[in-house]
């Protein structure tokens, strides 16, 4: 678990949003959703080592992310006692596609809350962990929450579903979307129905800002419509990935294999819970 340079390893998963409905809006301008969120088996590595002398630092920043704005150090920051002696070094091999909707950057922190919430001896429960993590990001709380879900809210609101293992092929279109623009958009349906979680089963379901992104940015469009061959592909989060159920893991394999050398995608399969869920209580 330690390496020789006295980093542990944390496993950070992503998620699918297998579906997304915007149900209102908040006075705030934030946009009420519903959505259930699937942990997949695909992660980021987060590297941990204690320090003693308060500081947080960040080896390898990411490109375009300085340390201090990256969402492994504001977990950290945020979670650190004031005056506290407890410091951490931090590595993080980056795996997920950033900005691609599955979540990447929340996990990242969830997890870093999670860890430190034990290597600093702090005994925050899992609901106050939550908390604090509303205040990085919607998604983070779900991944303290440790278990699939039927979200509501901004992402503050989780019922724990149980989903079948599933098997996809998640595709990763080259561009960046920006989530503020797409929730901006004058075109965007914000008043689907709400649904309740007893009625999830057999429930008409989509994601309301596919459509838009689907606008703006072409390339999804197109590979949207290489995967619908295989099944209701669509779009995960403010995107830009987008996902299709295959019925195996070898069949996701098959269809990854069948696409052009320049298509960035993933064969993934469900997790029942994350990784670290009995890092909390
Ligand atoms: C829609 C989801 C579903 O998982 O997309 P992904 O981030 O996964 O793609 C998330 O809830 C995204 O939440 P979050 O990650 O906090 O979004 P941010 O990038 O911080 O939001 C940028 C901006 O989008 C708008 N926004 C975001 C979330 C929301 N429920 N309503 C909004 O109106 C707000 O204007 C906000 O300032
Ligand atoms: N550790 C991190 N990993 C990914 N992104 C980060 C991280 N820290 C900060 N960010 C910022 O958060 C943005 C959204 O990241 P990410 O969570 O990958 O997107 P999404 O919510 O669409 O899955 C990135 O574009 C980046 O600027």
């Amino acid at each position: 678990m330690v390496d020789e340079q006295g980093f542990a390893a944390y496993p950070a998963p992503a998620k699918l949003n297998l579906f997304l409905h915007i149900v209102g809006r908040r006075q705030d301008g934030y946009h009420l959703l519903q959505s259930v969120f699937q942990l997949i088996d695909m992660h980021d590595t987060i590297y941990l080592r204690l320090r003693r002398d308060g500081q947080i630092v960040h080896h390898n920043p990411l490109p375009g992310v300085p340390a201090e704005l990256d969402l492994t150090v504001r977990a950290a920051r945020l979670l650190q006692p004031k005056g506290s002696d407890w410091g951490v070094d931090i590595r993080v091999d980056k795996r997920l596609p950033m900005g691609g909707g599955v979540g990447g950057g929340s996990s990242d922190a969830a997890t870093v809350l999670l860890a430190l919430n034990q290597l600093w001896q702090l005994q925050h429960s899992r609901v106050d962990l939550m908390a604090l993590g509303l205040s990085l990001g919607a998604d983070v709380p779900f991944f303290i929450f440790g278990q699939n879900a039927f979200v509501e809210g901004i992402g503050e609101i989780m019922t724990p579903i149980e989903t079948p293992p599933r098997y996809f092929v998640v595709l990763h279109p080259q561009v960046h979307v920006s989530t503020p623009e797409i929730f901006k958009d004058p075109l965007l349906t914000r008043n689907s129905p709400s649904i309740k979680v007893g009625d999830l089963e057999g429930a008409v379901t989509r994601n309301d800002l596919q459509a838009c992104a689907v606008r703006k940015y072409p390339e999804i469009a197109e590979q949207l419509n290489l995967l619908q061959q295989f099944g209701d592909a669509r779009m995960t989060g403010s995107g830009s990935c987008i996902f299709v159920e295959m019925p195996s893991q070898a069949a996701a394999n098959t269809v990854l294999c069948g696409l052009l050398e320049s298509i960035n995608g993933f064969a993934v399969q469900t997790l029942n819970r994350h990784p670290l869920y009995e890092y909390a209580k």
